[in-house]
């Protein structure tokens, strides 16, 4: 059995009276790709802003690398955060800074990294990672939308992130670049061995990057399996994904 990178028991999570997450149950382990899917709503966001310690559950239990991460004290939820790589929707760049600029930030600001010479190797090797090394000098306007999301992947994998958590990468990308991210999500993974939790409604990506899916609905994941599995099971809300 592999190892547990993730452990989620009994998550619930309310704002005011609407209960939004009514006790979830997810394992992660080393090296896979989760991919979560749900309806709009159905509360993906908020539930892996509880996995970076964004927000806090109001019962349950959340466990990375076997601490329970509301307990965790500041200084240590800033390591799990250094050790956790999150790429959100909007996945934004430093729009007044460079691309070379943008990758450097998280290494000078967070790892207060120095060595001019070893922050450069770093940009340069992601840069080339995910096929944009001739875009270094490039401002975030000159580039396309599928371009600065490659530019936010890197500059969130630059941190080499045991962990990755994905809200919607795809989303407002055409179907072309969406593959093309999805296909780099992938690669990434096999390259530096992250494990992933890929929030998404493009089954495309989730086909591509998915070693194991979770169905949410109702505050609850209420299917688990492979493409496969799911796409071919009984459930009749699951197999609308694969329409
Ligand atoms: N900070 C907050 N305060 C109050 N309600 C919130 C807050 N964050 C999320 N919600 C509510 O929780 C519910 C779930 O939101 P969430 O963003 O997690 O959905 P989702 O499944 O990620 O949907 P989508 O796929 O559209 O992004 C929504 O009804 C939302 O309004």
């Amino acid at each position: 059995m592999k190892e547990i990178v993730i452990s989620i028991r009994d998550l619930k999570k309310s704002f005011g009276t609407k209960e939004v997450l009514s006790g979830i149950n997810m394992d992660l382990h080393k090296g896979e790709n989760l991919v979560v899917l749900g309806k709009s709503g159905q509360g993906k966001s908020v539930a892996i802003k509880c996995m970076v310690g964004l927000l806090s559950q109001d019962s349950g239990s959340l466990k990375i690398f076997g601490d329970e991460v509301n307990e965790l004290p500041e200084e240590a939820l800033k390591e799990l955060r250094i050790k956790t790589g999150f790429l959100f929707q909007s996945a934004a760049l430093y729009d007044s800074m460079t691309v070379e600029e943008n990758l450097e930030f998280p290494l000078t600001r967070v790892l207060k990294l120095t060595n001019r010479k070893e922050i450069r190797e770093r940009v340069e090797e992601l840069l080339e990672g995910v096929g944009l090394r001739d875009t270094i000098h490039k401002m975030p306007s000159d580039l396309s939308g599928g371009m600065r999301k490659r530019v936010g992947l890197a500059r969130t994998l630059i941190m080499k992130p045991e962990i990755m958590l994905y809200d919607e990468p795809t989303t407002g990308l055409d179907p072309i670049t969406s593959r093309e991210i999805s296909e780099l999500i992938l690669e990434m993974q096999r390259k530096y061995q992250t494990s992933s939790v890929i929030i998404t409604h493009d089954m495309v990506c989730a086909k591509i990057t998915a070693d194991r899916l979770l169905v949410m609905n109702d505050g609850v994941f209420q299917a688990e399996g492979n493409y496969e599995q799911l796409e071919n099971g009984p459930d009749e809300l699951v197999r609308s994904f694969f329409k």
